[in-house]
């Protein structure tokens, strides 16, 4: 099996602050290294400070590897866009990774799959590796409809970008029923759909398969985090509320880097 380096990405989503990057990066400088790769994610009016405090920690923090990335982008490359935050701007301001298709973006900014396949093309022409999220509601799950609604997610970008595209992506399961409710998958559930995620892609491309970090998202926290991380096809996690205690998530960074 190959071996995965695991990616640990903090969601800020509408929340934290420029204190919390600082104790973020202040709580890593205690923990002497970590092998996971850490992907910070705060709103964008946060980018420039985090980017700013990054570079003024940096010697300290060479041992381990921390990225900043964007909630959201738009799928055009410039112009008359009101409010909406182009890819080559996110670049311009450090960052590395964007999360394309978050279910909140889906559901409460009715982003269709359509709208996410050209968010995913315009983050790989800007630089960027999109994060693509997938998941199913409960509705879905409780009609044993999870591996349909997943599949209809994927191949939405898949027919569209091919699938050497997601040769430079990631992708976050993340089960709606599980964001935010304090009640995650279980391991067993977590990995049961990567499991189907990964093979879907290894039938097209065995390498693309293989290689690709497929991170569990949906109330991870330092107790839970273990025994999902260390499913085997479960890569990490893309962490909503615990990313705000700055304690918790670089916990969840240690665990993370154990069970590689
Ligand atoms: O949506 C999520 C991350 O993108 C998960 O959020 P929670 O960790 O708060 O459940």
């Amino acid at each position: 099996m190959a071996t995965r380096r695991p990616v640990i990405a903090a969601n800020w989503k509408m929340a934290g602050s420029q204190q919390l990057g600082e104790e973020v990066l202040e709580k890593f400088k205690l923990l002497p290294s970590s092998s996971a790769e850490v992907v910070i994610c705060p709103p964008s009016v946060y980018l420039d400070s985090l980017q700013q405090q990054l570079s003024k920690h940096s010697s300290e923090l060479v041992n381990h590897r921390i990225s900043l990335g964007a909630q959201n982008m738009s799928h055009q490359e410039f112009g008359a866009y009101t409010g909406e935050t182009s890819g080559a701007m996110l670049k311009e301001f450090g960052c590395s990774y964007v999360i394309i298709g978050h279910s909140e973006r889906r559901r409460m900014y009715g982003e269709s799959s359509d709208i996410v396949a050209d968010k995913f093309i315009m983050a790989q022409k800007m630089g960027l590796t999109p994060i693509l999220c997938v998941g199913e509601s409960l509705a879905a799950r409780e009609a044993n409809r999870t591996f349909e609604v997943l599949n209809g997610e994927l191949n939405a970008v898949l027919d569209k970008v091919g699938i050497m595209a997601f040769d430079n992506a990631l992708i976050a399961y993340e089960p709606l029923w599980a964001i935010g409710t304090g009640k995650s998958a279980t391991p067993e559930q977590a990995q049961e759909v990567h499991a189907f995620i990964r093979q879907r892609l290894t039938e097209i491309s065995p390498f693309v398969g293989e290689k690709i970090r497929i991170l569990y998202g949906g109330s991870v926290k330092p107790s839970n985090a273990a025994d999902l991380f260390t499913r085997p096809d479960v890569d990490g996690g893309l962490v909503g509320g615990a990313s705000l205690n700055a304690s918790d998530f670089v916990n969840l960074c240690r665990i993370a880097s154990e069970s590689e």
